[in-house]
């Protein structure tokens, strides 16, 4: 099975995504990644959702509600990063937007007058920082190979670094089968309460609601689609009565299912 990923090889999500597949191909934008799975270029793609110290990859969400997908599985995977760089000598650090900001206090307090330089991933950081002595990267500590010096590990800001990632399928692959579920609701209206009328149907039916993460629609100021995922299945009837209350109340947008799926979580 042919899973695309964010590359170059030595990703984080590289490495989640060999926990699932071992044929894996990279590009260097999550949007590409679920885009070219929506068009049925790639089996399966591994994307970046959400980080314990980050907080949202909002790339990611926002790919979802634009492309037609399935969430498949799950992946939790423990992040730590390590300082890699030729010597000591370097002005910039190049990494993921994502593994700068979980490293923040780190690079305030140790490094506070070199430049940050967000890059498409980790790991086209460390491609940087080996043709260029001015440049250090922050990434796998594996990926330093012969030419990086680690410098320092365990870098991030909090002990206990963790990021979800989803394996997503093309559509037709969407399973009413699993512990969770990942929806999308675009209600396209704006009263008083709407909020807790959308999320009264879960509450009533003791489904726990997992996440619940508002993004710009796009279309207006002020105007949301809701990334909603609960700890139910689309197999259950308690999840399908609740659904049917939501959709009338996004009777004037819509409600996608981006399916039901397990979690595994990946040590390596
Ligand atoms: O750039 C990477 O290695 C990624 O896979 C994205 C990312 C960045 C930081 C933490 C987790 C995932």
């Amino acid at each position: 099975m042919e899973t695309l990923t964010l590359g170059p090889a030595g990703t984080y999500s590289h490495r989640a995504a060999t926990a699932v597949s071992d044929d894996v191909a990279f590009t260097e934008s999550v949007t590409a990644i679920v885009e070219a799975v929506a068009d049925g270029e790639y089996d399966r793609g591994v994307v970046p959702v959400e980080n314990s110290i980050e907080g949202s990859v909002t790339e990611s969400l926002d790919a979802f509600a634009e492309y037609d997908v399935a969430v498949v599985k799950e992946l939790i995977t423990p992040i730590r990063h390590a300082l890699l760089a030729q010597n000591e000598g370097f002005e910039l650090v190049a990494s993921h937007a994502q593994a700068l900001a979980q490293c923040r206090g780190y690079l305030e307090a140790e490094y506070p007058d070199v430049d940050l330089e967000a890059v498409a991933s980790t790991a086209r950081g460390v491609e940087r920082a080996r043709d260029d002595p001015a440049v250090a990267a922050i990434g796998h500590p594996d990926t330093a190979g012969e030419d990086l010096q680690i410098l320092a590990e365990d870098i991030q800001d909090q002990a206990s670094n963790a990021t979800r990632f989803v394996v997503v399928a093309p559509a037709d692959e969407r399973s009413d089968a699993g512990g969770k579920t990942s929806l999308i609701v675009y209600p396209n209206a704006d009263y008083p309460g709407l909020l807790l009328e959308m999320l009264e149907p879960f509450a009533d039916r003791d489904i726990n609601m997992t996440r619940v993460e508002s993004r710009p629609s796009g279309e207006r100021l002020g105007d949301y689609v809701f990334h909603i995922d609960i700890a139910a299945g689309l197999y259950e009837a308690r999840t399908k009565e609740a659904l049917a209350d939501v959709e009338s109340i996004a009777e004037n947008g819509w409600v996608r299912r981006l399916g039901s799926y397990d979690t595994e979580h990946v040590l390596n």
